[in-house]
Formats: structure tokens, sequence, C-alpha cells
């Protein structure tokens, strides 16, 4: 059911290492992602009522000071737990099938979360994984803000490498637009918005189990 916007999914990742798809992209009549996006929009408002969104850190040892210059998110962690959320996690299982059968990606868990970017809040210039130091392999983003327009700022900008300047992609964050790139590959960042911005990141990673020890996920 999912086949042409996995394929899609697929045949950008494998010419550019990023792959953008909109709700309204001709090219894909029957993109499942605006239907599976309204559910999650309402729960993440329900969790944000609830207090039940958290400030983000960036790694186990930085200080919460150092956080908030990087990144000034509040998320919480999907699980199977909720029906939305577990669609959404049901629909990432059926992408981690296809691009390992057809890309040999090898991918082994998918972890994501909620994130909501009150107005002024950013996430700067970063990269998902450094090579060497992580499993995440491929990184993914589905937006959760409907009608949003130019003005209300936000987008992700993805840049071409680390030593430029030059932005490769400039994203609005609209309801149902999915994006997947390789985490190594593209540093990223969030420019800060006027409205509340919400959004599922996620990320894919390989199995970096030892001596029988399986990597346990996040
Ligand atoms: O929300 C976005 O556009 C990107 C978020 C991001 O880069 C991250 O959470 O690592
Ligand atoms: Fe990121």
């Amino acid at each position: 059911m999912n086949t042409p916007l996995f394929r899609h999914i697929e045949e950008q990742l494998l010419c550019n290492g990023l792959a953008i798809c909109q709700p309204f992209d001709l090219q894909l009549p029957s993109t499942p992602l605006s239907e599976l996006s309204h559910p999650l929009r309402t729960r993440v408002l329900n969790l944000g009522e609830q207090k039940k969104l958290q400030l983000a850190g960036t790694g186990r040892e930085q200080s919460h000071q150092l956080n908030r210059q990087i990144r000034r998110d509040r998320i919480h962690w999907l699980t199977a737990q909720d029906p939305a959320e577990k669609a959404w996690l049901d629909f990432m299982a059926q992408l981690q099938q296809h691009l390992n059968r057809t890309l040999l990606l090898g991918l082994f868990s998918y972890e994501c979360h909620f994130a909501h970017y009150q107005p002024g809040d950013f996430y700067q210039k970063h990269k998902d994984a450094f090579s060497g130091q992580s499993n995440r392999i491929l990184s993914t983003v589905l937006y959760l803000n409907p009608d949003w327009q130019p003005d209300d700022g936000g987008e992700l900008l993805i840049y071409s490498d680390e030593e430029s300047d030059s932005v490769r992609s400039r994203l609005l964050p609209q309801l149902g637009t999915l994006v997947t790139f390789l985490s190594e590959e593209f540093p990223h960042e969030v420019l800060a918005a006027n409205r509340h911005r919400y959004s599922i990141a996620g990320w894919f990673r390989l199995n970096s189990s030892v001596s029988n020890r399986v990597d346990p996920p996040r």
C-alpha cells in the first residue's frame, strides 16, 4: 500500500542521501502521510496540555545551561502504548523493511520523539551522528503543523557539508512533510519560528551489539 512512497524515499536516498516527501507531491498521489499526521498532531497537543513534554538534552555529560544554547525544544519519546504513536512506529517499521530489502542498509531499530519548539526556540547547526562514534544511520523528521506560511519561520536548513555554509535544502515544517537523510552526511539547523512548531524526529540505528549484548534503543 505504501510502496510508491517507500520507493520514492529509496530512490532519493540512493541519488542524494536525502529524501523529501511533501503531502501534495503530484508524483505521490496517495501518500499516507497526511492521514497519519492528523492524529499525531492531536496527540502532541494533548501531551503538551498534560505537561508531558520535557526539555531535550544533547548528550549525557552536557550541562542543562549549555544545552539551552544549542537547542530549546521539548520532547516526548513515542511508544506502542498510544494508538497514534503505534501507527507511526508501525509505518516506520515498514519503511525500515523496505530500505533494508532494497538498499541493504541493515537498519536494526527505530527510535523517535515528538518535539515542540515554542516561538523563538531553535536548534543550532549540528549533525545527528559522527562517523565511527554513533550507530545512528538515518534521520527522519515528520512535521505536524497545518497551514504553515513562509512568514512563520521555523525552517529546517540542511547544509551541503560541514565546511561550507551553503544551504542545500530549506524546508517549511508543513503537516505531513517527511524528510529522511543520512545522519552522518548532513549538518542541519532549525530556525526560530514565530508560531508553535511540532514534529517527530527519529533515527534508524544499526545494531552495535557486542558479546551477545543487544544494544538497547536510545
Ligand atoms: O525539527 C527539525 O526540523 C529537525 C530536528 C533535529 O534536527 C533534531 O531533533 O535532531
Ligand atoms: Fe538533528
